[in-house]
């Protein structure tokens, strides 16, 4: 993919309608960022093992009360039940959902997959009527990319058959041309759901590090170079301003079709919001 220089307007536009991601212990941190945050603005609330179903739904109202819009997770592998689904949902009552597998290498309940999940038939259910699904331009450390491939493909079909709207949100990485190869790759194969980058909020290197080795996400010296990640001054921070000047200067809405971003907070709501606001000033 050739380079082009982005400009001022191809960077800023890259930048609307962008969405965060808080987890159900950053309450606080919402109440700090919320006034850089624009009205509207979508923010997924994690589902993580260290959270119980007051604090997720907590989070979740917390995001509203602020004039945002909840996307809570919902995380197959942690559900116990299709009652705890259920309850969840009810107690949610939200119109939108991020399903997603879940890292539990074995289920918890009877739900091994997002698809599952879509074929429930539970979220329409509740009043469910957007379902964010999760992309991997870098593969999975534990997932195929066949077996990741062939569950696109099925829960895009999913999506189409029960009238749900959708969306893919891909985890986050420090290097583009995967991410836009991937796009271009997903668009070949005929899905045209609207793709959120997601995009690593500004943090200390270190931590940066310690994410991208949890999540398997790839951190070579190269991608780290590109990226602007000193893999040396560990005590330096890192944010995503050259990850989105080249991916403005390299999308082509032709090629990739719809994409926004997603920013992965790692406990810093307040300062990717500021950074975000700095950067499109
Ligand atoms: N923001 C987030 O929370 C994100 C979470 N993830 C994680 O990526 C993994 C896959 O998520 P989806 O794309 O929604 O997959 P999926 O639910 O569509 O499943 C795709 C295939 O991988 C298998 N699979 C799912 N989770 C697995 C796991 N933890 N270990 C082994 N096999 C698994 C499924 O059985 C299925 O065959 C999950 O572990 C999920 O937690 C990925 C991206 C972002
Ligand atoms: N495979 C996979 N599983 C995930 O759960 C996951 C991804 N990928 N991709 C990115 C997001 C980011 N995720 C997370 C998970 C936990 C924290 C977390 O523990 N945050 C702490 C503070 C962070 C710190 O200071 O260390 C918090 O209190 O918010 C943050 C982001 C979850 N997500």
């Amino acid at each position: 993919m050739s380079s082009s220089l982005p400009t001022a307007e191809t960077t800023s536009t890259l930048l609307d309608g962008f969405s965060l991601e808080m987890t159900g212990k950053d309450i606080d941190e919402l109440t700090a960022a919320r006034h850089v945050i624009p009205g509207g603005t979508r923010i997924n609330v994690t589902f993580l093992g260290n959270e119980d179903l007051p604090m997720r739904v907590a989070a979740a109202n917390a995001v509203r009360d602020a004039g945002l819009v909840p996307v809570p997770h919902v995380s197959a592998r942690r559900l116990r039940s299709h009652e705890d689904l259920a309850e969840f949902l009810s107690a949610l009552n939200t119109d939108r959902v991020f399903a997603v597998g879940g890292d539990p290498a074995t289920p918890h309940g009877p739900f091994a997959d997002a698809l599952s999940v879509i074929e429930s038939g539970l979220l329409e259910a509740h009043g469910v009527r957007s379902v964010s699904i999760a992309g991997y331009p870098e593969g999975h450390p534990d997932i195929s990319d066949e077996a990741l491939w062939r569950a696109l493909a099925d829960k895009h079909a999913a999506l189409a058959e029960r009238g749900l709207t959708g969306e893919i949100i891909t985890q986050f990485g420090f290097d583009v041309d995967p991410v836009l190869d991937w796009i271009a790759a997903i668009r070949e194969r005929g899905i045209d759901l609207p793709v959120r980058v997601g995009v690593p909020g500004p943090a200390g290197i270190r931590k940066l590090l310690r994410f991208a080795a949890r999540f398997g996400v790839g951190t070579s010296a190269s991608i780290a170079r590109k990226y602007g990640l000193s893999l040396t001054n560990l005590m330096g921070t890192a944010g995503p301003d050259r990850f989105l000047r080249t991916l403005a200067g390299d999308y082509h809405p032709g090629v990739h079709g719809t994409v926004r971003l997603h920013f992965y907070t790692f406990g810093g709501l307040r300062t990717t919001s500021e950074w975000i606001a700095d950067f499109r000033s």
